[in-house]
């Protein structure tokens, strides 16, 4: 579909589809359709229904750090353009979004870049402590199960 066909749609109307069977998303001024890719999202469809429920996803969609395959998939989703904005998206109404964090189940809130793994700056000590932690754990347990085997009579 040419940009030029893509309609206009309203704050408000976009903000009637965030539910698990009609769910739009507007980033960067643009409105995407993801009702058939919430299943697939790697990042699960209930970040989707949280950020579209929160109005602009645009902050939600670029704190994560999507890689440059996820930003060249948006454009299959794209049903139109926030009312008011030319048809290359440029309008930012990301400070008209509600929150900034996102839901996921039994995890409570957390920011999406403190999510496992998407921050390189944080992500190299994570892997140390994730690691050391369990082996630190299991030499110990094995130091006291040799210790106390070794020193049976
Ligand atoms: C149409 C919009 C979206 C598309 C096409 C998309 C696509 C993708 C893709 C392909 C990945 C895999 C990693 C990568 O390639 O970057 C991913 C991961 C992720 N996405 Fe999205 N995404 C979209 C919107 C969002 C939004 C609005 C959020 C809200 C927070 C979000 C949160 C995440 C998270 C948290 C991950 C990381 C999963 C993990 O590594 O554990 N995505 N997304």
């Amino acid at each position: 579909m040419e940009v030029e066909e893509h309609k206009a749609f309203t704050l408000s109307e976009i903000s009637l589809h965030s539910s698990k069977s009609d769910c739009w998303l507007l980033i960067h001024g643009k409105v995407y359709d993801v009702t058939m890719f919430l299943e697939d999202h790697p990042g699960g469809e209930d970040v989707l229904l949280e950020a579209s429920a929160n109005g602009d996803a645009t902050n939600a969609f670029e704190d994560v750090g999507h890689s440059s395959t996820a930003t060249s998939m948006l454009s299959s989703y794209l049903i139109g353009v926030l009312e008011g904005t030319s048809n290359s998206g440029t309008v930012d109404t990301r400070n008209q979004q509600s929150s900034k964090v996102v839901r996921r189940e039994g995890v409570g809130f957390v920011a999406p870049n403190t999510i496992k793994g998407r921050n390189p700056s944080s992500s190299a000590s994570m892997n140390l402590f994730e690691y050391l932690i369990p082996l630190i754990i299991f030499v110990v347990a094995f130091g006291t199960w040799y210790f106390f085997n070794k020193t049976k009579p």
